[in-house]
């Protein structure tokens, strides 16, 4: 095992993230007093989540495999009553466990049943995509999609601890691995510059996952995020920042019926916000082009079609950030500095559009 990085979490509930190459024990040492552990898992990592079955087997505890529908697929109420179902008929109690192995959808699915489950039960993501290690297994927000938008049932439900085995990416595809990038581009802008330095400087290096600059990539994004969720939870307050370029990005994924990977609706959603914010008045045109630069740099997409207005609108309505008929937008001032934008006019929201749609 080469060196892990321990990045505390803090909050009611304080955990770690540990980051690392081969480093799948874990789950067992996070989970004590545990007699029987719930393995979610979708297809594509069935041999790697038997493996782990297998240690915690050896370690005196009840694995239970529960193969789920890969993706956003996966993130449906009746996949999480399938779940129920199966923790219930294998007697799962409240000093038993669940673990989600896999991308953010099926950490987000695991965190969401064990949220529920006896109303809560401890749980431990292992993440195997660069989204997931760098966002989704992070914090404590777990959640499915509704026929009305994404994540719009939920809860927050603090892990136990988080484990990025980065041996895990050596096989997640291309296309998943740029994804993954638009959530560190993210906390580059909402918070660290020297990210946006490092995937400027070498933005081939920043996707292999093998070398020194993706785990310092991925690194930094987890401080970044842990140290906001650390002091916000519940998102009553900055936890918000987080959600840069999200309104629209998950407007977009709805829009495409979820086939449109997360990441890439991301970072589309991230040139929109800084255009908004130029646009706005806030923010300053070369900050904003520089959104468009690191994104096309990573090979992610940077514009969407412009005749699907009126039906983005529409869904950005019932985003999370929105009050009542205001839509709320996480801009920024300027590089690191993040702020909220309220109620801005549906011209104003359209003139943005034009300028990425095409
Ligand atoms: N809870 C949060 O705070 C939070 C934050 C960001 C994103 N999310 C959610 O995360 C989801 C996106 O996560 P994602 O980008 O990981 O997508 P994903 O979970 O859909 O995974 C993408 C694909 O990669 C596969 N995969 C994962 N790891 C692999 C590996 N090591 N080798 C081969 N294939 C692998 C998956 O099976 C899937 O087919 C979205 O649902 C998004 O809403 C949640
Ligand atoms: O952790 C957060 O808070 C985020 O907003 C991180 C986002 O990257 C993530 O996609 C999150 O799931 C979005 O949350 P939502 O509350 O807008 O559904
Ligand atoms: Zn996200």
């Amino acid at each position: 095992m080469d060196e892990v990085t321990r990045i505390p979490v803090g909050g009611e509930r304080p955990y770690e993230v540990l980051v690392g190459r081969d480093l799948l024990d874990p789950p067992p040492r996070l989970l004590p007093g545990a007699e029987r552990v719930a393995f979610l898992h979708a297809p594509p990592l069935k041999a790697l989540t038997e493996g782990l079955a297998e240690r915690v087997r050896a370690a005196g505890v009840s694995p239970l495999l529960i193969e789920v529908p890969d993706a956003e697929s996966g993130k449906h109420v009746d996949v999480a009553a399938a779940c129920w179902d199966r923790l219930g008929e294998a007697g799962f109690t409240r000093t038993d466990a669940v673990v989600g192995v896999g991308g953010g959808a099926v950490t987000d699915l695991a965190g969401f049943v064990a949220a529920c489950w006896l109303r809560g039960v401890r749980w431990v993501p292992v993440a195997t995509s660069l989204l997931g290690m760098v966002d989704a297994a992070v914090g404590g927000k777990t959640g499915i999609n509704t026929a009305a938008g994404k994540n719009l049932v939920g809860a927050f439900h603090p892990p136990a601890g988080v484990i990025c085995d980065l041996a895990t990416l050596d096989s997640l595809p291309p296309a998943d691995l740029a994804a993954g990038m638009a959530e560190v581009v993210k906390c580059g802008f909402i918070a660290d510059p020297v990210i946006l330095d490092l995937v400027e400087r070498d933005p081939t290096a920043a996707l292999d996952p093998t070398g020194p600059v993706a785990r310092e990539l991925i690194e930094r994004a987890v401080r970044v995020k842990a140290d906001v969720v650390s002091g916000d939870l519940r998102e009553s307050g900055v936890r918000e920042v987080l959600n840069y370029g999200h309104t629209l990005a998950h407007a977009i994924e709805k829009v495409e019926g979820y086939r449109w990977r997360h990441g890439h609706a991301v970072a589309v959603g991230l040139i929109y916000a800084a255009t908004l914010a130029r646009l706005a008045g806030r923010l300053d045109a070369a900050t904003a082009e520089r959104h468009r630069a690191v994104v096309g740099a990573l090979g992610l997409p940077t514009g969407y079609r412009a005749d699907a207005w009126p039906e983005l609108l529409a869904t950005m309505r019932v985003d999370k950030k929105a009050r009542g008929n205001t839509l709320r937008f996480v801009v920024l001032d300027g590089l690191a500095r993040p702020a909220i934008l309220e109620g801005p006019p549906d011209e104003l929201l359209q003139e943005a559009y034009r300028e990425i749609s095409s």
